[in-house]
């Protein structure tokens, strides 16, 4: 048997790093914070990032969000090679082609649901009334589509999570970047994000979160564990946990009455 694989169904990468290094030259020493890491990202995968504090995992996170440049090495976001690109095309490639979920939401605060999710287009000038149609349809896959005109401090964490979710989705990403997702949210809510990440991978969305939790590390596909610098470990989770789509359903409609804030606030 040939061990040649067939470009036609290899699969696509989302991402590609190789020999990544980082360092922060300060005025008594340079620190090697990323000292040659390289793994593939391929669509559809499930990352789950971690480390020990001062292991490099901010900073590989900020060289995949395309808010910094790598020391040495490349990075491929579809054809193009990160690693070279100009601050201009770093914020361009950042708005359009990286969806971020951070651990404190990130939403504006003056906002609706709707207009946060939109807040990517608006940046790159693509706001029409097809776009409003697309970030109502986003919110609505979330479960908020009730919501829509709510502020953000008229939503539990769990349902401004999902406001995030939605808005990272808003330009097609290559992928996802979570940084802390959940570190915010209590397990209940944890979990619902979860589902959520879950329900977005099954239909083939790539995501790549950080996080210092083995709980939910355990619902990735595949762990990179990052030391001093480098890849310690990059492996598949063989005992992943996973929801059934009825526990799904089940979350999704449980947050839906359980989430429910008090109206005028
Ligand atoms: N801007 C910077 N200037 C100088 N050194 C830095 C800078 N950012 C990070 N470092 C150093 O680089 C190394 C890796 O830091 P990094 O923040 O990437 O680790 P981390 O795994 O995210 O840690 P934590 O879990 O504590 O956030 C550390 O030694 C840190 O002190």
């Amino acid at each position: 048997m040939s061990s040649t694989i067939d470009p036609k169904t290899k699969p696509k990468l989302a991402a590609q790093i190789r020999d990544l290094t980082k360092h922060y030259v300060l005025k008594s020493e340079t620190v090697r914070a990323l000292r040659g890491v390289s793994f593939d990202v391929p669509e559809g995968d499930y990352v789950a990032i971690m480390g020990p504090s001062g292991s490099g995992k901010s900073t590989l996170l900020n060289l995949l969000g395309c808010l910094d440049r790598p020391t040495s090495g490349s990075f491929m976001l579809g054809g193009d090679d990160v690693a070279r690109m100009t601050d201009d095309e770093l914020s361009g490639i950042r708005a359009s082609r990286i969806g971020f979920v951070f651990q404190s939401y990130n939403l504006i605060a003056q906002l609706s649901v709707v207009e946060n999710i939109e807040v990517p287009l608006y940046y790159m000038g693509r706001l029409t009334r097809e776009s409003r149609k697309r970030s109502t349809a986003l919110a609505a896959m979330v479960g908020l589509g009730q919501r829509l005109d709510h502020r953000p401090t008229q939503l539990s964490g769990g349902q401004q999570q999902r406001v995030a979710i939605a808005r990272s989705l808003v330009n097609d990403p290559y992928f996802i970047l979570a940084d802390e997702a959940t570190g915010n949210l209590d397990s209940v809510t944890t979990e619902e994000i979860l589902a959520l990440f879950q329900r977005l991978n099954d239909e083939g969305r790539t995501i790549i979160m950080v996080t210092h939790e083995d709980e939910v590390a355990e619902h990735a596909k595949r762990i990179i564990r990052l030391k001093d610098g480098n890849v310690q470990v990059d492996e598949p989770i063989e005992d992943r946990k996973t929801f059934s789509p009825e526990q799904i359903e089940q979350i999704s409609k449980n947050a839906h009455l359980a989430n429910q804030p008090d109206e005028g606030n």
